[in-house]
């Protein structure tokens, strides 16, 4: 039908399908990576709300800023509270070559394969007592080596996969169909493609969800400032740099001064508060993480109680049961309906029963595609065994 051919192309999930992704702190050495993560391990949710999980010290585990939680813990008044949360990693500084091995190498790309998605920190203050590795300030430049590196690594992934189809030859159908697929992505990567930006289909994002490729991970840019082009909200590097990622992918970008942060940190919240207006500026700590957590497509629900009120969060585009799996394996499996308030509904109307009593409370079967805060009570069927 040819209505259906107009409905604009959804761009496809290429990733880990997980609900705890990771995102990676990525630049060059001396760009400001490890002091960004610092001041992030410092908004870190504490530990004992998480005690299944060891923390590695390149790790942190910081709580997203919501007003929608806070909000809901503030109307229930729950025993306890979880946020979502976002899981980051600091990453050793990149250097031309990396892909042959220099500097960290191949340690530091194995490093970007393990996370979902990429902070890219790229250094736009001068400071004489910082050095560069490039021995000049040039972000833009930075991020073209950065990236060419990342592509010169996915294409050496691309020919291992592509000797082990080889091997394939008693399967000579499966074994022509890989290559070709290689062959289109390494296409793409020589012609300077990110993978994130190519057209691949059904099959192909298969492939490349095994292949776990560093340019198929989601991209924010974080432009490190000097604290005086960060107050000013001027500098000769900014346009350059909209300009470039513009032309590539478009991604979300952040100007940052990760000295000014630091500052802000030393200091007693209030003389801070007293700072930020003095100067005219505020932190930009908690749109990055906010930022990232989209940008690696994951979203949360909230359950909302006496008890607890927590942030569930689910890949974006989960359908309900999946949701409720997120729970308990026992709310997928015995799954009934999804009964639904949209958040915005329950603060506007006060209380449950007035989202009830305005008929706005909604019950959702099992293809119902869970939205961002969305206030869900899950019904299920404890007994029932499969589908
Ligand atoms: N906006 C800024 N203005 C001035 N100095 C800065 C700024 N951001 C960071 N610095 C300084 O740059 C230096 C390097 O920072 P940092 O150690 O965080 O870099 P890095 O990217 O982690 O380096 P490496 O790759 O070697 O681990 C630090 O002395 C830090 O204080
Ligand atoms: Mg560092």
């Amino acid at each position: 039908m040819p209505k259906k051919a107009e409905e604009p192309e959804e761009r496809v999930l290429l990733g880990r399908f997980g609900s705890h992704l990771k995102i990676g702190i990525v630049g060059m050495p001396n760009v400001g990576k490890s002091t960004l993560f610092n001041l992030l391990c410092k908004l870190s949710v504490p530990a004992e709300n998480f005690p299944f999980c060891t923390i590695e010290p390149n790790n942190a585990r910081v709580s997203v800023p919501d007003e929608r939680f806070n909000w809901l813990v503030d109307t229930y008044k729950p025993k306890s509270s979880v946020p979502a949360v976002l899981d980051v990693v600091d990453i050793a500084g990149l250097v031309r070559g990396a892909a042959q091995g220099e500097g960290l190498g191949n340690a530091f790309l194995a490093n970007i394969s393990a996370v979902d998605g990429i902070f890219h920190v790229c250094r736009a203050f001068a400071d004489p007592d910082v050095t560069h590795v490039e021995d000049r300030i040039d972000p833009v430049e930075d991020l073209k080596i950065i990236f060419a590196e990342l592509r010169a690594k996915d294409i050496e992934r691309v020919n291992t996969h592509m000797e082990a189809a080889k091997k394939l030859r008693n399967q000579p159908k499966e074994q022509k169909e890989q290559l070709e697929m290689c062959g289109k992505f390494k296409e793409a990567l020589e012609e300077g493609i990110d993978i994130r930006f190519g057209k691949w289909n059904n099959k192909e994002v298969d492939l490349l969800n095994t292949l776990q490729l560093l340019t198929a991970k989601p991209s924010v840019y974080l432009v490190n400032l000097s604290e005086k082009d960060y107050i000013r909200k001027k500098s000769k590097w900014l346009p350059k740099i909209f300009e470039w990622v513009k032309e590539n992918g478009g991604e979300p970008i952040i100007p940052i001064c990760v000295s000014f942060e630091a500052k802000l940190h030393e200091m007693p919240d209030d003389e801070a508060d007293k700072y930020c207006k003095e100067v005219g500026a505020t932190s930009v700590l908690p749109k990055i993480i906010t930022t990232g957590f989209k940008a690696i497509q994951l979203i949360y629900f909230f359950t909302a109680g006496p008890d607890e009120v927590k942030c569930w969060q689910i890949r974006k585009g989960s359908k309900a049961p999946q949701a409720a799996g997120t729970i308990h394996t026992d709310f997928e499996r015995g799954f009934i309906c999804a009964e639904v308030m949209k958040y915005t509904e329950l603060k506007e109307l006060g209380s449950e029963s007035a989202v009830k009593a305005a008929g706005k409370y909604k019950q959702q079967g099992k293809n119902y595609v869970v939205e961002d805060g969305d206030v869900i009570y899950f019904k299920f069927n404890v007994t029932s065994k499969g589908k």
